[in-house]
This record gives C-alpha cells, structure tokens and sequence, in this order.
C-alpha cells in the first residue's frame, strides 16, 4: 500500500520571541531576537513526522516594529505560496505583542481556503520550559490539518487554537496570554489531537473585499486613546499629519468625552473616517442612531489595533461611511 503523501508546509518566519534567547534559562522577559526559521525547525524533530516544511525569513524583528510595508509583503507572500499547487498550508512565526494585528490583516487579504496558522510564544527559546517548540509543534500539526481549511487565519498559542477575528494579547507576560473574549477559542490541540468547539462567525479570506495584489501602501490611520480630561491636539496633529482615518479607543460603549466630539467634528470637516471602538477589551460598540449624522463608524467587537486594520484596508476601496460601516458590521 502506498503511503498518503505528507503536506507540504511553508513556514515563514517573522521573529518575535519564539525567535529569541536570553542571557540564562531563568531568564523570561529580557530576550533579543536571534534565531532564524532553521534553528526554529531544528529545535522540533518531530515536526518532520507531521509535514514537509520548507522554512523561510521573511524578515526578523519584535512584532511591535512590524509596519504597514511589512504587513503588504506577508500578505503578498502568503497568497503566492498558496497559489502553488504544491504548498498545502502556511504557518508564520511571529512576535506575540502585535500579532492579533497581522493575523487579522492577513485574515482579510489572503485569498485561499488553505490553512494559514500564525504562532508565537511568550518565553524565549532558551527558558526553562520555553513555550515555542510546543506552540511550532501545534502550528504545523494545524496547518497539515485537512478540517483547518477554509477557517480563515488561525492562531495557535497554549493549546488553544483562536480565530484571527476574534484572538487578542490580554496579558503581558504569562504564557497564556491570548483570549477570544466574545467568541472563546474555536478549539483545543492536546497529544497530536485537534479538537474543533466551532468555526469562526465573521466573513474571511476569499469572502471579503480585500485585494492586495497591488497595493504598494495603506491609508495612513492613527489610533487616539480617550481618557478623563482629554484634550483636542492629538486630533488636530493627527489631521494635520494628513490621517485618512482615526480610531478612538473610547470609553466604554464607544461614548466619546467633549474633546473627542470636538476632535470628530473636526476629523468629519477634513474627510478623516472616524471609528469609535472601545478601550474596554471585550465586548461590542453598538451602532447608534446618531453614528450617521456624527459622521461616525462603530467598530463593533473589533479593538482599536483591529479596527485600525480593518480601516485602511476599507479606505483602500471606499471613502462611503455606509459602506465602511457595513465592513465593520460584517468582517
Ligand atoms: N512574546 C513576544 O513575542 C513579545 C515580543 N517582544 C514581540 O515580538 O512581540
């Protein structure tokens, strides 16, 4: 009898600290980045059971210095490899600070149903119990996996698997730091297992409007946090620095204080789009029926870091708040 032929995984690496060391092993949060995807793989023999991977660097930085620029070129990557016919799945190794950013630009723009699983970790690659061979093991495991497909992107940390729609960091530093607030996680692994709890609710992929193919940058989109007392020139800088768009982390359902108001009126006289999402971390900004007159979108359950992706890819097509707001409401 012939054997099924293994999947042939790509694993593109982007740094973070699962691509770091530390001085000592009980060292946890004092790392750099400077491990390659080779030295990644090589450190999880056992991957080769699971998959052909062929690794490669597609640059190696903190996830907090990943850019609009960075973000098309992994997009534009990802869809290439996936229109090969002999590549079956994507997995990226990726710092965990801004990672629910990436993986739901991603989730947005590639245009496959084959698997794509962004992974990272919390501890270097030289702790004592170090998270990243695990979480790398799961992230192949996934992307081989035949139900992952048509899922959109998926994050696997901790033995959660998360939709990109849904997943954020919601702790600094502990090794379970990822959550999905509002949907929960759509699965667990556990001893080579994949264990599926639902699918993710929100349109993805091949369902959105997104085509990066030939974008050579994004709108420029700043997020403002609002606060007691807040004042008018974060708006006026962001306006004058000739934003498309604005999110405000508002406080909680979206409410704005008396400078944000005066910061949207002003963002509204200069054609900037608008976004109230909230700094609450969980939860949905409900629309209101004032959003139209205001000149306003609310983010649904989408955080200001998501929203922000979501707006300049929306504003990439459209500068319609109707339409905008029926993006928000749907991906
Ligand atoms: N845990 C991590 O990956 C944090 C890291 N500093 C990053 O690149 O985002």
């Amino acid at each position: 009898m012939t054997q099924p032929k293994m999947p042939h995984i790509v694993l593109l690496g982007t740094g973070g600290t699962i691509a770091s060391t530390a001085s000592g092993s009980t060292a946890v949060t004092d790392y750099e980045v400077t491990e390659g995807v080779e030295s990644l793989l090589k450190a999880v023999p056992e991957i080769a059971k699971l998959a052909k991977v062929s690794g490669e660097q597609l640059f190696n930085v903190e996830s907090y210095a990943i850019t609009n620029k960075m973000l098309l070129k992994m997009a534009k990557r990802v869809n290439t490899l996936l229109a090969d016919p002999n590549v079956d799945g994507i997995v990226i190794t990726h710092g965990t600070d801004t990672l629910e950013e990436s993986a739901y630009f991603l989730n947005l723009t590639v245009k496959s149903h084959k698997p794509v699983v962004v992974v990272g970790a919390m501890r270097p690659g030289s702790a004592i119990s170090a998270d990243g061979p695990l979480n790398l093991y799961h992230a192949v495991l996934l992307a081989s996996h035949p139900e992952a497909s048509g899922q959109g992107v998926l994050v696997v940390l901790n033995d959660r698997i998360h939709a990109a729609r849904f997943v954020s960091k919601a702790n600094t530093t502990q090794v379970d730091a990822f959550r999905s607030y509002d949907q929960g996680c759509v699965g667990y692994i556990n001893d080579q297992r994949v264990h599926w709890f639902q699918t993710a609710t929100r349109l993805h992929t091949m369902q959105t409007d997104f085509d990066v193919s030939g974008a050579k940058a994004l709108p420029h989109v700043d997020i403002i946090y609002d606060h007691q007392s807040a004042g008018l020139h974060l708006y006026e800088a962001s306006v004058a620095a000739g934003a498309q768009g604005i999110v405000l982390a508002a406080s909680g359902n979206g409410s704005l204080s008396p400078q944000a108001q005066k910061g949207a009126r002003l963002a509204a006289q200069h054609k900037v789009m608008f976004v109230r999402s909230s700094r609450v971390g969980s939860g949905l900004v409900s629309a209101s029926a004032s959003d139209a007159r205001r000149h306003l979108i609310s983010a649904d359950s989408l955080n200001p870091q998501k929203a922000r992706i979501l707006l300049m890819l929306a504003l990439g097509i459209t500068t319609d708040r109707k339409t905008i707001q029926s993006y928000f409401d749907r991906y």
